[in-house]
C-alpha cells in the first residue's frame, strides 16, 4: 500500500502550531548561534592576517561571540527538543483518541497488523526526526551564515560556491527521490512483517505442530520479508551515501578551483582567499550534516504520510463520543429495548457479495431472556453489534424506552450494556459499578468457581493466567460488578464444561433475570432453548422463526 494522502506536512504544522512561540525563539536562537559562528570565523580570518594578532577589543568580542554561540545553540537545542518531545506526545495522544473514537467498522477494516506499526514504528520514526531537528536548524543557519560571509568576502567566489551547491543539490535531489521510493517500499513491507509476527505470536501452538507451515512461515514469511526490507534499505542508504561522498568531493573541487583561479588572477587581499578556504572547510561539516540527515527526514516524511493516512481514515469520529469526565454508566432505567425494521450491509469487498442482515424487529423487556440462534455466519453477532449501537443501521432504528437512539444519545445508550463477546478482550482491571464492593466480588468469584484461583487486589484480577473457560467466567463477573441493566452474551457457554454450562443456563441466567436484568444470549445449545422467553432464529441474515412467551 503506498497510498499517500497529502496531509503529512499539514499535520506536522498543525502539531507545531501550539508551540509556535518556542519554535520561533529556538529558530531565532539557532540563527543567532549560526551567525555568531560565522562572525567568529571572520574574526579568526582577520586575526590570521593581522600582524599583532588579536587586539584587546577584538579578544573581548571573540570571547563574547563564543559565549553567544554557546548559549544560543544550547538554548536552541533545548527549545527544539522540548517542542519535539511535546509534538510526539501530542501525536501519540491524538492517534490514541482517534482510534478510541473511530467507528467500529473503520477499525475492523483497517486491520490491527496495519494499525500497530503506525502507532509504534511510525511515531518512533517521527520521534527520531525530533532529535535531529535542533541540530538541523543550527546546521542550516550556520550554512546560510557562511554563505553570507562568502558573499561579503568575494561575490565571484560566492557565485562559484552557489554553482557547486546547485550541482550538489541536483545530485542530492535525484538520490533522495530514488531513496524515498526504496523507503516507501520498505515501509510497506514492514506491515507485512508485522502480520507475520502477529501470526507467530498468536499461532505459536499451531505452528509448533505443523512443520511445513512453520518452515513456510519462516522462509516465505519472515526471512523473505526481512531480507526484502534489508535489501531495499541497503540500496536506498547506499544511494544517499554515494550522493553524500560526491557532494563532499565537490567541496575540494571548489577549493581547488578557487586556488587555481587565484594563481591565474591573484587577489589583492589575502584575507579573501584564506577566509574563503576557512569558511568552506568549516561549512563542509554543517552542510554534510544536512545531507546525512536527509534519509532521516525522508523516513520521517513517509512515517508522517502513514500517520496522516491513518488520521484521514479515522477522521470521522463518532459524534458525541465522550472520552473524558463522563459518568461510567448512563444510570438510565430500561423498560424496553427494540429493534425496528433494522437492516445493515457490510461494505462490499472485491469479488464478494456483501453480507446483509435484516430487516429485523424485536422487543425485549426487563426480566426477559432473548435467545438469538442460527447457524454459523447467519448474522447473530452482526445483529448484536447493531443492538449494542456499535454499528449504525443502514435502515430502521434501535429504540430504548420507545425513544429512537440517535448519534447524540448512542454513547449513553451503550453504557446500558455489559457484554461478553465471542472474541472478548479480558481487561486486567475491574472497573465496577459504584456499588461494587470487594465482598460482592468474592461472593461472585465463588459462584463462578474461581475463588480458589483468582482474587481481586486493588481493583485488578490477581491473575488472568487461566483456562479458556475460566477466563470467560472472569469476563462474566462484570455482569454483577458493573450493575448495568442489559446483559449480552455471545456464545458465552461454548467454552464451558457441561456441568457449568448447566449452571449458566439454569441458575445464573434465571438469577440475573430475577434481578430484573434484560438478557440477550447468542446460543447454539438447543437443549437450553426453553430457558428463553423469546427466541429469534436467523438464517442468512433474515429472521426465519420467532417464538414469544406463551
Ligand atoms: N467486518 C466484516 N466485514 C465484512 N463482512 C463481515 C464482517 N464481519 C462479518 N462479516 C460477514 O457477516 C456474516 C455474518 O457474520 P456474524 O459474525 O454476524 O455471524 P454469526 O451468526 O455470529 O456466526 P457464528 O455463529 O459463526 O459466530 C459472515 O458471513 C461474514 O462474512
Amino acid at each position: 500500500m503506498s497510498h499517500q494522502p497529502p496531509g503529512a506536512l499539514r499535520q506536522l504544522l498543525g502539531l507545531l502550531r501550539p508551540f509556535w512561540p518556542t519554535v520561533s525563539v529556538a529558530t531565532l536562537l539557532g540563527m543567532l548561534g549560526g551567525l555568531s559562528i560565522t562572525a567568529l570565523l571572520a574574526t579568526i580570518n582577520n586575526g590570521l592576517h593581522n600582524e599583532g594578532g588579536l587586539q584587546q577589543g577584538v579578544v573581548l568580542a571573540f570571547i563574547g561571540l563564543c559565549v553567544v554561540a554557546l548559549l544560543s545553540s544550547i538554548c536552541s537545542d533545548i527549545g527544539t527538543n522540548y517542542v519535539g518531545q511535546h509534538v510526539i506526545a501530542a501525536l501519540r495522544k491524538q492517534l490514541g483518541e482517534k482510534v478510541l473514537a473511530a467507528p467500529i467498522e473503520q477499525i475492523e477494516q483497517y486491520r490491527s497488523h496495519r494499525l500497530i506499526p503506525v502507532l509504534t514504528h511510525d511515531v518512533d520514526t517521527v520521534s527520531d526526526f525530533a532529535y535531529v531537528f535542533a541540530p538541523l536548524a543550527i546546521s542550516l543557519t550556520v550554512t546560510l551564515g557562511c554563505l553570507g560571509y562568502l558573499a561579503y568576502l568575494s561575490l565571484p567566489m560566492f557565485l562559484l560556491v552557489l554553482v557547486a551547491i546547485g550541482i550538489g543539490s541536483v545530485i542530492q535531489y535525484a538520490a533522495r527521490a530514488k531513496g524515498i521510493r526504496g523507503f516507501v517500499a520498505a515501509r510497506d513491507a514492514e506491515d507485512q512483517l508485522q502480520k507475520h509476527y502477529q501470526a507467530i505470536a498468536e499461532g505459536a501452538k499451531e505452528l509448533r505442530i505443523h512443520r511445513t507451515r512453520r518452515q513456510r512461515m519462516l522462509n516465505h514469511g519472515i526471512r523473505a520479508t526481512a531480507d526484502g526490507i534489508r535489501d531495499t534499505q541497503v540500496r536506498s542508504i547506499n544511494t544517499f551515501v554515494i550522493a553524500k561522498s560526491l557532494g563532499s568531493m565537490l567541496f575540494f573541487l571548489v577549493i581547488g578551483l578557487a586556488l587555481t583561479l587565484q594563481s591565474m588572477w591573484p587577489a589583492n587581499d589575502k584575507t579573501v582567499i584564506s577566509g574563503f578556504v576557512l569558511v568552506l572547510l568549516y561549512m563542509k561539516g554543517p552542510l554534510e550534516h544536512l545531507i546525512t540527515t536527509l534519509p532521516i527526514v525522508s523516513k520521517a516524511q513517509i512515517a508522517l504520510r502513514r500517520i496522516a493516512e491513518l488520521s484521514e481514515r479515522f477522521s470521522s469520529p463518532e459524534p458525541h463520543l465522550l472520552l473524558e469526565n463522563a459518568p461510567g454508566s448512563s444510570g438510565q432505567a430500561v423498560n424496553s429495548l427494540e429493534l425496528v425494521d433494522v437492516t445493515y450491509t457490510y461494505p462490499a469487498s472485491p469479488g464478494v457479495e456483501p453480507f446483509s442482515v435484516g430487516p429485523v424487529s424485536f422487543k425485549v423487556q426487563p426480566g426477559e431472556i432473548l435467545f438469538i440462534v442460527g447457524g454459523n455466519g447467519c448474522g447473530k453477532t452482526t445483529l448484536i453489534k447493531l443492538l449494542l449501537g456499535l454499528y449504525e443501521p443502514s435502515q430502521g432504528h434501535v429504540a430504548v424506552n420507545g425513544q429512537a437512539v440517535v448519534a447524540s444519545t448512542r454513547d449513553d445508550y451503550r453504557q446500558l450494556f455489559t457484554t461478553v463477546f465471542a472474541d472478548y478482550y479480558l481487561f486486567d482491571e475491574v472497573i465496577g459499578g459504584e456499588q461494587a464492593a470487594p465482598d460482592d466480588a468474592q461472593k461472585y468469584l465463588a459462584r463462578l468457581q474461581l475463588a480458589h484461583k483468582v482474587q481481586l487486589l486493588d481493583g485488578a484480577f490477581s491473575t488472568t493466567d487461566l483456562s479458556t473457560g475460566q477466563r470467560k467466567r472472569l469476563a462474566l463477573l462484570n455482569a454483577w460488578l458493573e450493575g448495568r441493566p442489559v446483559l449480552v452474551f455471545d456464545e458465552w457457554a461454548a467454552d464451558q464444561d457441561p456441568t457449568f454450562r448447566k449452571v449458566f443456563y439454569t441458575e445464573l441466567l434465571p438469577d440475573l433475570k430475577r434481578l430484573g436484568k434484560t438478557i440477550i444470549v447468542i446460543s447454539h445449545d438447543d437443549r437450553y432453548f426453553p430457558v428463553a422467553d423469546q427466541l429469534l432464529r436467523l438464517e442468512r441474515g433474515r429472521v426465519v422463526a420467532e417464538t414469544e412467551p406463551a
